[in-house]
């Protein structure tokens, strides 16, 4: 069978062919409906610790790009906000659209974002991501949605790495990177019991979606001509080098029934 992938001929509406999971009950992303949400006094606000020297390469992976970490000890750890113990960053990647208007897995009344950022952590109570992953409380992933408007500095550290990555199955080292400076000033958020968005589709995920969108620009002028930052992303490749050249744009899932599900929110 051939591999999933956002087409029309292994795309989302594909994927319960080889992952029957997709029709289950806590499948994500969902459409975030805030007058449906109930403030839930006993959330906790989110812990995040990064340590940049726990970031070690980004790459792309065919679906998206990357950013990897070093996850044996607990340097860059979610505490707190919805989950209880300690859970490990393992990876952050992005989705996002072939223009502004859409690009976002997570949807708020419907609106959709350029694109969205997803932060992977799995619970140190299992012995290794991979046993986490296929728990119900094994990963949490908190979600931030990217809006265009000012340039941001951090995110354009990564769109440095891009021509290094352009195609999938390429990597490059990437040292030093910070993701704590792509969250947004208020770490106010909605949390709901989900799953994975892309295959396997495992319901081991913990939703963290952050209520305040982060800042990402069109245009980026700088010395040395424009840099026009959600462009970039669209400069990165689904295929292969030597493969048929095939834009990597329109990586989202899109929102999924909530099946009687209910979301909480972290703010009133
Ligand atoms: C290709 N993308 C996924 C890869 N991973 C995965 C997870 C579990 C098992 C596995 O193979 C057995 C791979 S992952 O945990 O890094 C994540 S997180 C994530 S999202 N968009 O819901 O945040 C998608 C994926
Ligand atoms: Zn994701």
């Amino acid at each position: 069978s051939h591999a999933w992938g956002y087409a029309a001929n292994n795309g989302p509406d594909k994927w319960a062919d080889n992952f029957p999971i997709a029709n289950g009950p806590r499948q994500s992303p969902i459409d975030i409906a805030p007058d449906a949400s109930s403030y839930d006094a006993a959330l906790k606000p989110l812990r995040l610790k990064y340590d940049p020297s726990t970031c070690l390469e980004i790459l792309n992976n065919g679906h998206s790009f990357q950013v990897t970490f070093a996850d044996d000890t607990d340097s860059s750890t979610l505490k707190d906000g919805p989950v209880s113990g300690i859970y490990r960053l393992k990876q952050f990647h992005f989705h996002w659209g072939a223009s502004d208007d859409k690009g976002s897995e997570h949807t708020v009344n419907g609106t959709k974002y350029p694109a969205e950022l997803h932060l992977v952590h799995w619970n140190t109570k299992y012995a290794s991501f991979g046993e986490a992953a296929s728990k119900p409380d094994g990963l949490a992933v908190v979600g931030v949605f990217l809006e265009i408007g000012g340039a941001n500095a951090s995110l354009q550290e990564v769109l440095n790495t891009f021509s290094a990555i352009k195609a999938k199955g390429k990597q490059t080292s990437f040292a030093d990177f910070d993701p704590s400076t792509l969250l947004p000033a208020c770490l106010d958020y909605w949390t709901y019991d989900g799953s994975l968005t892309t295959p396997p589709l495992l319901e081991s995920v913990t939703w963290i979606v952050c209520k305040e969108p982060i800042s990402v620009s069109r245009e980026q002028i700088q010395i040395h001509g424009s840099l026009v930052q959600m462009k970039k992303f669209r400069e990165l490749l689904f295929s292969a080098e030597g493969e048929a050249e095939c834009c990597m744009v329109d990586n989202y899932r899109p929102p999924q029934p909530l099946k009687g599900r209910s979301v909480r929110a972290s703010f009133k």
